[in-house]
């Protein structure tokens, strides 16, 4: 198929400034400090903002878990940085960034823990000069979470006598409907939900939030972009690595938990919500929380699960599930899911939306597609042929990652004596059009939270209706563990009841 890219000129963009949007003097306090998440995502994220100018002169990071790691922290989020942060060795504030970093050991249960962190938190802000404002983050596994903000707000940490105090909750926010219930109840006793920012990093990738700015900014996609035009929408989280030595959380959560009832719904809002009257967060999540709870309860036949065998992805030989370290031999823990959904409102009724979520794929690839309505053939009836066998419908694809961008493709007469229709694409890199993009969502959510604003975090409606929609198919899951996993070989897209799901309605999953 024939592929124009569309190019920004690199002048245009040369020497814009990504933002003037600078914090209060803060302090960053992440519980979870000697963890996975920290070490890849947190600290090359923080680090990428002290680059680009971003966190205040007056900002320090305090790292809290368990191990005595004495001295050893500083030099190994060092190490994490220039590791995973696409960094450099000498780079430009990488010292001066380290030397802000400090290091807490303590039980999360523990109170005089919790009375020393208060104690180093005030030294800080002596040596500032100021009241700091707090973010404390939960990169922590989920069952701590309620006990870490009850003992915040036992030792006066919720609310420090000047400065904000606010506080990142990591995903999962819950497992189901009710403890996501009880969870939301449990912070909200010790913070006022203005000062909560339930994090799902997507939402800080560059390529969701241009999901609105191409709906809402540009005049020609939103007039079309309803039952009338489109068909249908899909949208695929194909991953090609598999539990990454998770196995203890991953057995209990399984792909629904894991990715669809969060990142791939808040993806389904952007495609799906009306305009908001701003960008502000209740104006923002005001309108994703009216799409989710439009949905029209899943009934178990829209569904399909899967569990991946051993295989080969990327030429490398890998291992089933069930073989995976600390996984259960016998495991019925879904390493896929698919649904199809449907929204029952005035823009979407009609218009079905599926989702497939999985580990192991044959390729990372997180896209959306809008396919659209085709119009009537009649002066084109017996015109294709040649090169290209029928005539396709249109499609918008946004490729959130990687290889970021979005193409449309549409018909085009094929240089010949006959009327023959091909398909073509016009396409837009992010890469070319503004050099690379930051992926990592976690830069921006993390600045956004330092400034108060919460606009692409969820909101305590949000997690609850998503788990309302879900905790019913889990349920039933449950009830009806599957016979015939594992169900896909590694390296392939998934199992043949995905495939049953989608073409039960004439539809094919589209190649990713
Ligand atoms: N890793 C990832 O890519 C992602 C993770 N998340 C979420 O982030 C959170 C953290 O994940 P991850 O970093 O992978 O987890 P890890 O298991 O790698 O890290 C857990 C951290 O918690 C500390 N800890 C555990 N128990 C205690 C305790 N009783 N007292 C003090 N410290 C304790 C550990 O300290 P010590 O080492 O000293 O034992 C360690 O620092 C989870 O909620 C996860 O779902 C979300 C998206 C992606
Ligand atoms: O939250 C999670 O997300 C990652 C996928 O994130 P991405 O930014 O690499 O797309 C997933 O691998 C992990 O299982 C899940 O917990």
């Amino acid at each position: 198929m024939a592929t124009t890219e569309v190019s920004v000129s690199p002048e245009l963009v040369k020497d814009v400034p990504r933002s003037e949007r600078v914090p209060e003097p803060s302090v960053v306090i992440i519980f979870g400090a000697s963890g996975d998440l920290t070490k890849r995502k947190l600290l090359p994220a923080l680090f990428h903002l002290e680059q680009q100018g971003l966190l205040p002169q007056e900002f320090a990071i305090v790292g809290v878990a368990r191990r005595d790691l004495k001295s050893s922290f500083a030099p190994d989020m060092r190490d994490g940085i220039l590791k995973f942060g696409g960094v450099k060795e000498g780079e430009n504030k990488l010292d001066e960034f380290i030397a802000r970093i400090s290091y807490h050991a303590m039980e999360f249960d523990n109170d005089d823990g919790y009375s020393k962190l208060r104690d180093l938190l005030d030294k800080i802000d002596e040596k500032h000069g100021k009241k700091c404002n707090r973010l404390f983050y939960l990169a922590v596994a989920p069952e701590y979470f309620a006990d870490i903000v009850n003992h915040l707000g036992a030792h006066s940490m919720a609310q420090p006598e000047a400065g904000h105090a606010r506080v990142i909750i990591e995903k999962p926010f819950g497992h189901d409907l009710e403890s996501a219930r009880q969870l939301n109840d449990d912070v909200n006793k010790v913070f006022d939900e203005n000062q909560i920012f339930r994090i799902d990093h997507y939402l800080g990738k560059e390529t969701v939030q241009n999901i609105l700015v191409f709906r809402f900014a540009n005049g020609i996609f939103e007039p079309i972009w309803n039952r009338n035009y489109i068909d249908h929408v899909q949208i695929t989280a194909a991953e090609s690595i598999g539990i990454e030595g998770r196995g203890p959380f991953y057995e209990k959560a399984g792909a629904l938990r894991d990715v669809v009832q969060n990142h791939m719904m808040e993806l389904l809002s952007f495609v799906a919500m009306e305009p908001p009257v701003s960008f502000e967060a209740d104006a923002v999540r005001g309108e994703k929380v009216k799409v989710w709870k439009a949905i029209k309860p899943i009934p178990i036949e829209n569904t399909a699960r899967g569990q991946y065998a051993a295989g080969t992805v990327d030429g490398q030989q890998v291992k089933g599930y069930r073989e995976e370290e600390r996984v259960d031999p016998q495991s019925r823990t879904e390493t896929f899911a698919a649904v199809k959904l449907e929204i029952e409102n005035w823009r979407w009724a009609g218009v079905p939306f599926y989702l497939r979520a999985g580990k192991r794929m044959a390729k990372r690839a997180t896209e959306i597609t809008i396919q659209f309505k085709q119009p009537p053939m009649l002066l084109f009836s017996g015109a294709s042929g040649g090169p290209c066998k029928e005539i396709q419908p249109n499609i918008i694809t946004m490729r959130i990652q990687p290889d970021e961008g979005i193409s449309l493709r549409f018909g085009a007469k094929f240089p010949s004596p006959d009327m023959t229709v091909c398909p073509v694409v016009m396409d837009f890199k992010y890469a070319g059009a503004f050099g690379s993009s930051s992926a990592n969502g976690y830069e921006r959510l993390l600045l956004d939270a330092m400034l108060g604003d919460a606009t692409l975090f969820a909101h305590r409606d949000g997690v609850e209706s998503t788990w309302a929609l879900y905790t019913p198919i889990l349920e039933k899951w449950q009830k009806t563990p599957p016979s015939d996993f594992p169900n896909y070989a590694s390296g392939s897209w998934g199992p043949d009841c995905a495939n049953e799901l989608i073409g039960r309605d004439g539809r094919k999953w589209k190649k990713v």
